[in-house]
Formats: C-alpha cells, structure tokens, sequence
C-alpha cells in the first residue's frame, strides 16, 4: 500500500548556534535544502525560517533503529516488503546567526518540539546554543532532542567528552532528560536513529478542534508572475502553522492586526475580511487543514496587501472570533539573571522606564517603550499593536546590548 497522502501533524524546530549543521540536518531528514532565498545562496547562511516536510517509516523486517526511514523502502536490509508508515512531520529550520535571534524566537510559537543541533568540532556550550535553548524552555517546548553534529571531523574521546559536558549543562534543567544524538548530517550517519529518537520522543500533541481557529502567519506572498493581466489574478497567499482549531476552504476569516494605514501621521491597522479560496501543505491541495505543518491559505485578499511577507506575524481567525488587539499592554515578566546569547554573559539590568524593549508574541514582534515599570508589572507602548490570541502565552522580551537583540526575559499579558 503507498504511503497516504495526508498533510503533517506534527512541527519540529532546528536551532542552535550559527554553522552548526541546521539545514545540512533538515536537508538529511528531509531531501529539501530550506535556504533558497538568493541572500541565503549567497552568504551561505539561513535567514528567515526555512520549512520542509519528511514522511517517516518503519521497515519491519530490520531490527531497530536501522529500520526507521523516511522513504517507502528500506536499504539497510533489503527487503522487498515497504516500510510501514508512521506519520508526517515538519521541520521548521531557525537562523542560528545572533542577529536573526528575533527571527528564531518567531519561529517558536508554532513547535511542538525541537532539535538543539550542537556542532562536535566547537567548544560547548556557544552563545546562540544557550540564547536558543532558553527560548526554547520559555515557550514551554519541553520535547527535546540534541543532536551532535559533525561527529565526522572529531575524534571519538573528543565527542564522548563535549557529550559530558552537554549532560551536565541539561541536568538541572527543564531539559534534562533530553536524549543526546550523534550525527553527521553531512554524511547522513546515524539519521536513522535521530528518526527513532523524533518517533519516541517528540509524540503529535492531541489537538482540540473544537477551539476557535487560530493560524500564526509567518510568511505572506503574491503568488502571480509580473504582468499578469488584472482579471487573472489570483488572490493573495498566508502561509503559517495552525496552532489550534481548524480552517475549511470558504470559510469567512479575518486577519489581525490587519492592514496598515498612515492618515495624517497617525498610524492605524485595520482588520482584513475575507474567505479561504485553497489550503495547501506542498504541492497538495487540501479541503481543510488542522494543526501541524505549514499552510499555504489562498483568500481573495488583493495580493498586493500579502506580497514580500508583508503580513508576517498577522494572525488569521474565524471572521467572527473577538480577539483584543492592543496597542498598549501590561506584562508581567520575568528576567534573566544573564545575558546567555552574549559571549560575555554580563547580569541583566532591571527594566527603566522609557528603554525602547523587543517583544515577541507568536510570530508577532513589536517594538515596546516602556511607559511603567514596577518590580513585577510593566506597562508598554507597542510600535505596532498585538493580537492576544491566548492570555496565557508568553511573551519574549528581548534588548539591545552591544547593537543586538537579546533575549533578556519573559512575561504574560494582563488584560
Ligand atoms: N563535516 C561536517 N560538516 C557539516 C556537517 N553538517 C553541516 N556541515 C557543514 O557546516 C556548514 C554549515 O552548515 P549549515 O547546515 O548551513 O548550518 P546552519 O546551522 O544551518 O547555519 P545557519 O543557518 O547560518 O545558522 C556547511 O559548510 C556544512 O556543509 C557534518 O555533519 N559534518
Ligand atoms: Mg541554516
Ligand atoms: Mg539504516
Ligand atoms: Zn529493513
């Protein structure tokens, strides 16, 4: 029987530090290289959130792990039955270098467990090895696989000590049951047990349907070639991860914030009504899509509003579900105690009024001037307003230190 056609259930993160190996490892699960991007191509490096999608299989005539694969047959034994299938699953491939850290921190909202890649031919830990590990443990990612790449260039005592010291830095940890793997993404060495490891470890959360639909937008396009006659135009594409509910084709939506308007130096945004025209995962079209994996939602918006990631960190509802958008918010928060993406790791300074603070919320940033700042409470000014789709998602806080952002704390809306 061919593996089923279905649309993934289920989406893991790629972080860690600049080089380590993430989109050699995506493209070794996978088969799809994420950077495509021609400043990507060029500098060699992710810069926005690469996406790819695997079936994985389990070939029951080899003994675990070498029967894990993510194609409908197996070379480890060479058995002419075809692998039974188990599920299909999205990676969703962070930027590791220090100044896209507001990028990776977009891309959280939307796992359901993550990779840390951890480069075996470095010392450990590095700064954006930590920075993305707290995000991690913000957003409350508790599934977590380590991968350690690069296993090929180092020696054996090299790679059994830095996997020391990866457990002891887990051990009072969140994380610190997270499974250490070894790899060369390069060569493809050992994937099969990672597959194991992502089977076992990283289950599909169950998923309540009944939920008011919510998708966190993290791209947006204008899928027409230039100079497509205007009664020819298709209309304008989202394309995000739903987190909760589900999304059926016609259906009434709405995006928020919405549109942005300047009148008179005043800046305003304003919600965007439409209908769902298609839902597609790939190449595959869909009648509804749930959450797990990334969704390419055509709507009847004029594809000029959606071109160049323009809506990026929208949300899309229900064209009926009331959500708060506000352009002032009060936080909670916590700090950290250090600066873990720095090299120097100096002590995090309490928050004054007036500092101009990066937040992120979903796939949504903003910049914030604190207008409040009490010992447990701030109140901010948003640069651009925030859709509370959850009362009880955190907030990343990040601050410029050094001409950077830094992840710096968390907190939770008060509404
Ligand atoms: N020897 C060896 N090199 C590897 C391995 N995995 C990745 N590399 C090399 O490491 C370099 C960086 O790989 P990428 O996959 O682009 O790293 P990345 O973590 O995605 O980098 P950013 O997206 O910029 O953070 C490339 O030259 C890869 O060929 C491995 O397992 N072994
Ligand atoms: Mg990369
Ligand atoms: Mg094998
Ligand atoms: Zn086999």
């Amino acid at each position: 029987m061919p593996w089923p056609v279905v649309q993934p259930e289920v989406n893991i993160g790629v972080v860690g530090h600049v080089d380590h190996g993430k989109t050699t490892l995506v493209q070794a699960l996978t088969g799809v290289w994420t950077s495509k991007h021609s400043e990507e191509l060029k500098r060699g490096m992710t810069i926005r959130l690469g996406y790819a999608e695997a079936s994985f299989g389990l070939c029951k005539s080899c003994r675990k792990p070498d029967g894990y694969v993510n194609e409908p047959s197996c070379n480890s034994c060479g058995s002419d039955e075809e692998p039974e299938f188990l599920r299909r699953v999205s990676f969703v491939d962070a930027p590791g270098h220090e100044v896209l850290m507001a990028t990776m921190l977009s891309g959280t909202a939307i796992l359901d467990g993550a990779i840390l890649v951890v480069a075996a031919n470095e010392p450990f830990p590095q700064p954006q090895t930590r920075e993305h590990f707290v995000a991690l443990g913000i957003a409350g990612i508790n599934k977590l696989i380590i991968v350690q790449n690069k296993v090929d260039v180092v020696s054996k005592d090299a790679a059994l000590a830095q996997f020391n010291q990866i457990k002891e830095f887990i051990k009072d940890t969140w994380a610190s049951e997270a499974e250490i793997i070894p790899v060369s993404a390069l060569h493809k060495i050992n994937i099969d047990a990672l597959i194991e490891a992502l089977e076992r470890r990283i289950p599909t959360p169950k998923r309540d349907m009944s939920l008011d639909p919510i998708m966190l937008v993290i791209r947006s396009f204008d899928v027409n070639k230039p100079g497509t006659p205007s009664t020819e135009l298709k209309g304008g594409v989202v394309g995000g991860s739903i987190i909760q509910g589900m999304f059926k084709v016609d259906q009434e939506i709405k995006v928020l914030p919405g549109i942005r308007l300047e009148e008179k130096g005043k800046i305003t945004y304003k919600p965007l009504y439409t209908r769902v025209s298609s839902l597609r995962f790939g190449d595959l079209e869909f009648q509804e899509a749930r959450p797990g994996g990334l969704v390419a939602m055509g709507t009847y918006l004029d594809p000029s509003i959606t071109k160049a990631d323009s809506l990026i960190g929208s949300i899309v509802t229900g064209a009926n579900v009331d959500i708060p958008v506000l352009w002032k918010i009060t936080t909670t928060y916590n700090l950290l105690e250090r600066v873990v993406g720095s090299k120097e790791m100096t002590k995090v300074d309490p928050i004054r009024p007036k500092e101009t603070l990066l937040i992120t919320l979903g796939s949504a940033t903003s910049l914030g001037v604190v207008t409040r700042a009490k010992s447990d409470e701030i109140e901010m000014e948003l640069k651009r307003p925030l859709a509370i789709w959850d009362k009880k998602a955190r907030l990343v806080i990040s601050r410029q230190i050094g001409g950077r952002w830094r992840l710096v704390g968390w907190g939770q809306v008060v509404l």
